[in-house]
């Protein structure tokens, strides 16, 4: 895979400075530029390969497909919902954040907001201020002994129950992908929404904002709960719906509600912000010194590792890209796409391909299975996409335009070189060609049923010329005299 170039980088929210120097001291240009609007953004991004944001900048498709050289988007911090990713992944674009930068102040804050519900510390001294002494008023319970549900038991979610256990409290969780048998080893049993709901004084939620999370606390499933049951809402707005709440708080189905982020931000609706058993943040969760410093330079390090060719770390759209950055891959990869280009340039008039067949043989084929498809495809549909087509896209565009892709490996019949063989079915038409590497250098080995005595290496341009068998014909294409050529049916 050839190295990334990032040359300018725009920094479109508060990133800690850790951030542009680091990416300064490895030579790319950076631009801070904050508060920029829609319109101000989709001007400003034309110039750059890179863009750096947190939560607030929406990287909606108009953004993205006005950015005609952007090759990545770093999210410091962990959210990517306000990046539009299909759009990106489309256009092939990275997409990268890092997830663990702000797990422990994220989890803190969430603590912070349980026992605050717990003990009314806000809403005490807001009090206090106003010159009160009011003892009766902010009574509350403690935490030792009461059932915490918490719902998404990744990093945040860990780490929320170790610190909550040490308050005695009883944790229960849910998570689809966590196995339970990992969580009950941090203390947290897993059981179905169903039963979770009625047990618990205290419902957190930790999952990414998607469609499948969105509401999960609704009308529905607030009535499924506690009476008075207490909620907190450290992760996206909108996975407890707003509506729900509010009348849940209202009826006292909810008795209180810890809310660090919102549907829209800032709300302009301010019912939930003003219900006097509301406390709320504006979006605070990763806004520590610690949390800061680790994104901003996480960020500026995975993209610069990006570049030097070292890793990709934190691609949230790019795991095919993640197994190409190794020294063995590079002419495995020019391989795949060099055999793609071939079958493509014999296949050209016979289009749309239906189907193609990628099978490698061979130990040290075994560590490109994740890239060779990839490989292939980019060879084989680059001149035709109409975009810039790579790792990242591809897939997507081979399934978009219908061809049916399968890949193959096969372990060695005691040959010592690794082989590359691809099938193309284009217009009821099959094409096969096959190639491996010797000395470095990416060869072509068979083009449909002719096997070369003498791999062809596949760098430069090549001319393939197909011809009945006919010594006459090829020396004077060639210009040779004839004891010279030897032809077969694709010299
Ligand atoms: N308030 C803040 O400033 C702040 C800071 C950091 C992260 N966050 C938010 O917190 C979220 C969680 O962060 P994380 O680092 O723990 O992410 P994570 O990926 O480690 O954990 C998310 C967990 O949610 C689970 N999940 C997915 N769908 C689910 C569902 N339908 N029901 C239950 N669980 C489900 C996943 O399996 C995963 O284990 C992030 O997506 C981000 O939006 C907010
Ligand atoms: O997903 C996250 O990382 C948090 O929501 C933090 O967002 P922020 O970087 O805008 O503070």
């Amino acid at each position: 895979m050839a190295p990334i170039s990032i040359r300018a980088v725009l920094i479109s929210e508060s990133v800690d400075p850790r951030c542009r120097a680091i990416l300064e001291e490895n030579g790319i240009r950076v631009t801070e530029k904050t508060s920029m609007k829609k319109d101000e953004l989709i001007a400003e991004i034309k110039d750059y390969d890179g863009l750096v944001v947190r939560s607030a900048t929406k990287v909606t498709a108009d953004v993205i497909n006005a950015a005609n050289n952007l090759k990545i988007i770093g999210r410091a911090g962990t959210g990517v919902d306000n990046v539009d990713v299909d759009a990106a992944t489309k256009k092939g674009i990275i997409v990268m954040n890092t997830p663990s930068g702000n797990t422990i102040s994220a989890a803190e804050l969430t603590c912070a907001l349980l026992m605050s519900l717990s003990r009314n510390v806000p809403q005490a001294a807001m009090s206090m201020k106003q010159g009160n002494w009011d003892r009766k008023k902010f009574m509350g319970a403690e935490l030792f002994g009461k059932v915490l549900g918490i719902v998404g038991l990744g990093r945040i979610g860990k780490e929320v129950a170790s610190r909550m256990q040490s308050f005695g409290m009883k944790t229960i969780g849910y998570d689809p992908i966590t196995p339970p048998e990992v969580s009950a080893s941090w203390g947290v049993e897993q059981m179905s929404l169903e039963q979770l709901w009625p047990q618990c004084d205290y419902i957190t939620v930790h999952t990414p904002l998607m469609p499948s999370t969105v509401g999960l606390l609704n009308d529905e499933t607030f009535a499924k709960c506690k009476k008075g049951v207490k909620v907190v809402n450290c992760a996206r707005g909108g996975i407890i719906d707003e509506a729900a709440l509010l009348r849940a708080l209202e009826s006292g189905q909810c008795g209180g509600a810890g809310l660090d982020v919102f549907v829209e931000e800032p709300p302009k609706d301010r019912s939930l912000v003003d219900h006097p058993n509301v406390i709320s943040c504006p979006h605070l969760g990763a806004s520590t010194k610690e949390a800061q410093a680790r994104c901003g330079e996480d960020i500026a390090l995975q993209i610069v590792d990006m570049v030097k060719g070292k890793k990709l770390v934190g691609a949230v759209n790019a795991q095919v890209l993640a197994s190409t950055f190794s020294q063995e891959s590079h002419q495995l990869i020019k391989l795949g796409e060099a055999v793609g280009a071939v079958l493509r340039s014999c296949s050209a008039s016979k289009k749309p391909f239906s189907r193609v067949q990628i099978a490698t043989k061979g130990d040290c084929m075994e560590s490109c299975t994740g890239y060779m498809t990839s490989a292939v495809l980019v060879g084989l549909l680059s001149q035709d996409s109409g975009c810039c087509l790579n790792f990242i896209n591809v897939l997507n565009l081979a399934k978009d335009t219908g061809i049916m892709v399968n890949q193959a490996h096969y372990v060695s019949d005691g040959a010592a070189e690794g082989v590359c063989k691809v099938e193309l079915v284009a217009d009821g038409c099959s094409f096969k060609a096959s190639g491996s590497v010797h000395g470095g250098i990416p060869v072509l080995l068979e083009l449909s049923d002719s096997v070369y005595r003498q791999p062809v290496a596949l760098t430069g341009n090549l001319l393939f010329f197909k011809a009945s068998a006919s010594p006459q014909l090829l020396s004077s294409v060639a210009g040779l005299p004839q004891h010279k050529c030897s032809a077969s049916k694709y010299s």
